[in-house]
């Protein structure tokens, strides 16, 4: 049950460094400053570390309610996944050598159907939300199955270790493969329906239902239409997939012949809102990313699963330059890797990728070295890949925004509910080493490269410190 209360009471305080993006600025590191989380888990103030004696007789803390960081440890946001699989999670890290369409009839919907068990969708589920939280998920937007009981355990499930989510039982009406993995019309609606129900009646705090098509090709013109009504209806958030292969845009053409392209198809089914996320978008035309903008729809990036599935790349700028909002995604199990860490590494190889492509071209593909930031940032007109600064936005607050959740969590402005990572950056044994020469922002690059949940000593979601985890 969520239960707010009016007035708030200090909490706790934090003081140390911290890190975390804003409209303006991609990454501020602020060092020795302090944070009071107030009894709701909201920031109650943020300040230079100065001013803790006024603060402290303002909010009447004293020493010890403060937890201090080590010289290298620092907070930042938790990482929002804005597309991941749940149900794939068993299969993550195997099954990558067919494309998209090849690959959901061969590996994917088989495994789905799975989760007609309880028992099996338990474990599966548990061990994702586990992971996730281990790895700095506080928010994750799943895809589960089409079957509506077990999608609502893995809600339960998110909910009860504290993770912040959205959770979607998934429609399907056509072109299913013959691995019997199948709902008609009617059920995929009523099902729907009677998920939601459900769902809003367990009252959960940061666990919300998301309707959830799973991609035009598997879904009749009148389930995508009905979907669009029932969002409305119940205001909630909407997730699918767009222009993510080739192979995938083609049969849209095919099934949908009088629509304008692939967004026309969810645009007249009214799925495009201010509160939904479409994976992938590598194939999105002009036209069609100015019709998200003006929806206030957003779009998930997710880099290890257009490499690994063979996709496409994703031009991270140009969706930038059209003002539609952007997070990123692990995409499990297209995507192999259920770390944001790694959604983060292969966005800026991704946006490496088409910097070679646009601005050397094959001629230079054989140069000796890799073009540096120092490079990018000379040919200001010209393309510049994604820095680690803009990855790591993408990946908290970029994602905050794409699930429209921004006024809640996503970064350290006051007002908003503490989700947040505390990292260690030098654990014995850990996965990099830090330098007395290096820089904080050196520190905070390597975690971004090379860190992984052995720097990652606590998780926060909305001030409740839920990693380490119960039965670790
Ligand atoms: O990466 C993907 N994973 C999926 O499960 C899926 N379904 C439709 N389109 C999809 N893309
Ligand atoms: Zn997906």
């Amino acid at each position: 049950m969520c239960s707010t209360s009016k007035t708030s009471k200090l909490a706790y305080c934090i003081k140390g460094t911290f890190v975390h993006s804003t409209d303006s600025s991609p990454m501020e590191i602020l060092q020795d400053h302090i944070m009071g989380v107030n009894s709701n888990g909201k920031i109650e103030f943020f300040e230079n570390a100065r001013k803790q004696v006024e603060l402290a007789k303002k909010w009447r803390f004293s020493e010890s309610d403060i937890r201090e960081l080590g010289s290298h440890e620092f907070c930042m946001p938790g990482m929002v996944d804005t597309h991941i699989h749940a149900s794939q999670y068993s299969f993550s890290g195997t099954a990558l050598d067919l494309s998209l369409l090849d690959w959901l009839d061969k590996y994917t919907f088989p495994t789905e159907r799975k989760y007609k068990e309880a028992e099996f969708a338990k474990t599966i589920y548990s061990s994702i939300v586990r992971r996730t939280l281990r790895n700095g998920t506080t928010t994750a937007c799943y895809f589960a199955t089409i079957y509506t009981d077990s999608s609502l355990l893995l809600a339960e499930i998110a909910n009860n270790y504290g993770q912040r989510a959205f959770v979607g039982k998934v429609c399907m009406d056509i072109n299913n493969c013959a691995a019997n993995y199948k709902e008609t019309t009617d059920e995929s609606i009523a099902e729907t329906e009677r998920f939601i129900k459900e769902f809003l009646e367990r009252k959960y705090c940061r666990v919300k239902p998301i309707i959830t098509p799973r991609f035009a090709v598997s879904c009749s013109e009148e389930l995508l239409q009905e979907l669009g009504e029932l969002a409305k209806i119940h205001g909630t958030h909407i997730q699918s997939h767009i222009s993510e292969a080739v192979g995938e845009v083609e049969s849209v053409k095919t099934l949908f012949p009088n629509y304008k392209h692939y967004t026309d198809v969810y645009d007249k089914s009214k799925l495009l809102t201010d509160k939904t996320v479409m994976a992938h978008g590598c194939y999105l035309s002009d036209e069609e990313l100015a019709i998200f903008r003006e929806r206030g729809a957003a779009i998930s990036h997710c880099p290890n699963s257009n490499i690994s599935l063979c996709s496409g790349h994703l031009d991270v700028r140009k969706v930038l330059k059209h003002k539609v909002k952007i997070g990123l995604g692990t995409d499990v199990a297209g995507g192999y890797c259920s770390s944001m860490l790694d959604a983060i590494r292969r966005a800026i190889d991704t946006s490496k990728v088409l910097y070679i492509q646009y601005e050397l071209g094959s001629s230079h593909s054989n140069q000796q070295t890799m073009p540096t930031s120092k490079t990018f940032s000379i040919q200001k007109e010209k393309y510049t890949a994604l820095s680690y600064k803009e990855a790591f936005r993408l990946a908290t607050l970029g994602g905050s925004q794409a699930l429209n959740i921004d006024d809640v969590t996503g970064n350290f402005q006051i007002g908003k509910e503490f989700d947040a990572i505390l990292v260690s950056p030098c654990v014995p044994g850990g996965p990099f080493d830090v330098f007395a020469d290096d820089t904080f922002e050196d520190v905070v690059q390597k975690f971004l490269n090379l860190g992984d949940d052995r720097n990652i000593k606590g998780v926060y979601v909305a001030g409740q410190q839920v990693v380490p985890l119960p039965n670790a």
